[in-house]
């Protein structure tokens, strides 16, 4: 049946642009006939701050709202005040359209290197809570620039979105032939978030009698995603922790060049968001260097919330192919993008 996907883009910063234009090259190759896309580009980040000093207005917001899916590169700029971008446009959008599942998976594609020894077996994903904890701005700054100033974050946990990502989390983990979640926080010293958390992996587990649990401080989950990722199958974490071991995550797993994510809605009131994990990279912008791999495995991730799985399989073998004769010779951002969407198109 013909269909067309009516898509936001927000390219964003530094190499966000270069990363989502091969993106959406792979996605027009892998659509067939009878799928359209519609895309509208949504043109917001640095350069639109300092014409205007608007992050995202409302009425953006409210455009938004009626897309799709979103996909989006990234934000952040060396020339804008740090958070500005990142709050104002980035988190924003997460919390307004109730992201609260930030799916990142974590995969060591074969013949890809991980700076671990051996070969290790690498196939987790983690649920990172997406609109809560320490990001919700929960704080301020007192005596600000005096040797008594003070500032606090406060970290928000609240039991509905506590329950309602970790309900997630165990319903991906029951999906999967491995049916293992793990939970990862610091309930030794955050005792008041920690044990909420804790509690209610332990309270919807009963549901979910299939999947075995676990549980691990934050920073002893650092040494086992290092020494024993294949011990891993369905992280469960809070939404800085989460930030973290997923760079470390994808560390491991070939590098952040690889690591795609969703900020999925999962009610499907608003529409869920796709971008790679790492940032705006102004170190290599411009330069054709960046990997546009994390923003297609977005892509393969955003059809398969559309319910294009044949289309999302077909990305992901052609990412594993690609991998596979990836050899020292560095590819540009473009070739990496025309290769891929030759595969899926072929
Ligand atoms: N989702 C987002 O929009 C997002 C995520 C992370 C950081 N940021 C923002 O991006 C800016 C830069 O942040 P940062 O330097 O901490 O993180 P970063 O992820 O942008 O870069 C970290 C390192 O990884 C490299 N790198 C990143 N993406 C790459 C790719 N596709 N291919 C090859 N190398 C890649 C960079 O060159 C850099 O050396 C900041 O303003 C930050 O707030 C945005
Ligand atoms: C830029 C920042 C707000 C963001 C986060 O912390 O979530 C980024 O690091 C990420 O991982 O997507
Ligand atoms: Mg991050």
């Amino acid at each position: 049946m013909a269909r067309s996907i009516n898509l936001a883009v927000i390219p964003g910063d530094g190499i966000g642009p270069e990363v989502v234009a091969q993106g959406l090259k792979v996605l027009e190759a892998v659509l067939p006939a009878d799928v359209k896309v519609e895309s509208t580009s949504y043109d917001l980040g640095a350069k639109r701050w300092h014409e205007t000093g608007e992050t995202l207005t409302d009425a953006e917001l409210e455009r938004l709202r009626g897309h799709d899916a979103i996909l989006l590169g990234a934000v952040g700029d060396p020339t804008v005040p740090s958070g500005v971008l990142e709050r104002g446009l980035l988190l924003k959008l997460r919390f307004a359209f109730e992201h609260y599942v930030n799916l990142r998976p974590s995969r060591l594609f074969p013949n890809t290197a991980s700076p671990l020894a051996g070969d290790p077996e690498i196939d987790f994903v983690v649920v990172r809570e997406g609109t809560e904890g320490p990001y919700v701005g929960n704080g301020g700054t007192m005596r600000i620039g005096t040797p008594a100033e003070v500032a606090t974050e406060v970290s928000l946990n609240t039991a509905y979105g506590v329950e309602r990502v970790v309900r997630d989390a165990f319903e991906r983990a029951s999906a999967r032939p491995a049916r293992k979640l793990t939970l990862v926080h610091k309930n030794n010293v955050l005792v008041h978030a920690g044990h909420l958390w804790t509690r209610t992996v332990e309270r919807v587990g009963r549901e979910y009698p299939d999947v075995a649990t676990d549980y691990l401080h934050v920073d002893a989950a650092t040494i086992f995603l290092v020494t024993d990722p294949g011990r891993f199958d369905v992280i469960v974490t809070d939404n800085l922790f989460g930030d973290i071991i997923t760079d470390l995550a994808a560390a491991i797993t070939g590098g952040i060049g690889l690591a795609a994510s969703g900020n999925i809605n999962p009610t499907g009131e608003f529409p869920s968001m796709f971008e790679p994990v790492h940032g705006s990279a102004p170190d290599i912008a411009g330069t054709g260097k960046a990997d546009p791999t994390a923003t297609v495995l977005s892509v393969a991730l955003l059809l398969r919330h559309l319910g294009l799985e044949a289309e999302a399989a077909r990305i992901e073998e052609a990412v594993t192919a690609d991998l596979a004769e990836r050899d020292a010779t560095a590819r540009s951002t473009d070739a990496i993008g025309d290769a891929l969407a030759a595969r899926v198109a072929g």
